[in-house]
């Protein structure tokens, strides 16, 4: 279990962090969600005494991070994959960690074998793939065999197979009972892996609930009608005690509440044609958009984006992020034997 209790951090004038008080908890993921900027990283570097807080505590098994007597047997964190030393092998690196926490040596090959790196354990980690660099910092976050584990953006930049490896490779810790907390800013991506939610905006708390809560909150579903004759079918609608609101971006009605049935149904009652009658669900990412809208710190705005308050438009729950397309795929060149529930 982690405790933070009023946790602030301030740069200068910049309020990277601003009072945020949570609980993360053991058996399952708890995704910590928040656009660019919005003081994740921060939050957890001070969860691990690399940053002092302003003001505030983190209280790691009821204890502050630095008076846990080996700290890497209570909580190990995948921060910064690139923060090994690129001239040592893979196992090397691990071993000087482990002979530094009081960790068995043979820790070192269970963990490279857990993440798939047994067969490039002797060579120098400044030659691995982003990907390969991933497993490595997430092996060495598993080393101590703690109970709570921290990944920072663990997703960013892998291909489908790697995301897909670390989703239940996560799911899998949290099934043993472990605490995983992971960071990111795609709801998309919180969607399939996490069962708790913690969302900030510029460094202060947003929500604090469960993966259904937010769901059942923020997936609207609603019918599209177009047709030709729009104003008569609104007509209609409002005759039989039906709102439609009308979306001039899409050109089309859209109805909460309502079957697709019963409004077929009118539709041909009144002998209305329609180009389309259609089942929508929003998605959560611009639900999760328009939560953290008023917080976002850098702006893009492309021409007819008006997502703040707007129509909410529809796509799928479940939309993956696309791999950038520079992104060396996991598994090239080495052991990728999978482990931890695939
Ligand atoms: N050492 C620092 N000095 C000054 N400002 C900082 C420092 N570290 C972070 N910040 C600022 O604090 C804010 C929060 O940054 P942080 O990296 O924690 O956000 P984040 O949510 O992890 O963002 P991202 O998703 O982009 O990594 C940002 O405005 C950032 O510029």
């Amino acid at each position: 279990m982690i405790e933070l209790e009023g946790l602030t951090k301030r740069f200068g004038a910049k309020t990277a962090v601003d009072n945020l008080s949570f609980q993360v908890r053991p058996g399952v993921v708890t995704g910590f969600l928040g656009p660019n900027g919005a003081g994740k990283s921060t939050t957890m570097r001070m969860m691990l005494d690399l940053d002092n807080p302003t003001s505030g505590t983190v209280r790691i098994d009821g204890k502050h991070y630095r008076d846990l007597p080996e700290p890497l047997k209570y909580i190990g964190a995948l921060l910064d994959a690139k923060a090994m030393n690129g001239g040592r092998s893979a196992y090397n690196n691990l071993l000087c960690l482990a002979q530094s926490n009081r960790i068995p040596e043979r820790r070192v090959s269970e963990v490279l074998d857990l993440v798939g790196l047994t067969a490039v354990a002797r060579k120098k980690s400044k030659g691995f793939s982003l990907g390969m660099g991933q497993r490595l910092g997430i092996a060495s976050a598993l080393l101590g065999d703690p109970e709570i584990l921290m990944f920072d953006e663990p997703v960013n930049g892998l291909d489908p197979e790697g995301i897909l490896w670390i989703r239940n490779l996560m799911k899998g810790l949290a099934a043993e009972g472990r605490t995983i907390f992971v960071s990111s800013h795609l709801m998309s991506e919180m969607a399939l892996t996490a069962d708790h939610l913690v969302v900030i905006g510029q460094g202060r708390l947003l929500a604090d609930l469960s993966m259904a809560d937010f769901i059942q909150q923020n997936s609207r579903s609603f019918v599209r009608l177009r047709s030709p004759q729009q104003e008569r079918l609104k007509d209609v609608l409002h005759g039989a005690g039906i709102d439609a609101i009308s979306v001039p971006a899409t050109g089309a009605l859209e109805i909460d509440g309502v079957g697709p049935e019963r409004l077929g149904e009118l539709a041909a009652e009144h002998r209305i044609v329609l180009h389309e009658l259609s089942p929508q669900r929003a998605s959560l990412e611009e639900a999760f958009m328009r939560m953290t809208a008023d917080s976002v710190e850098y702006h893009a705005h492309a021409p007819g984006a008006a997502l703040p308050g707007g129509p909410v438009a529809p796509g799928a729950a479940t939309d993956n992020p696309a791999r950038p397309a520079d992104v060396p795929a996991w598994g090239a060149g080495f052991d990728a034997t999978r482990k931890g529930g695939e």
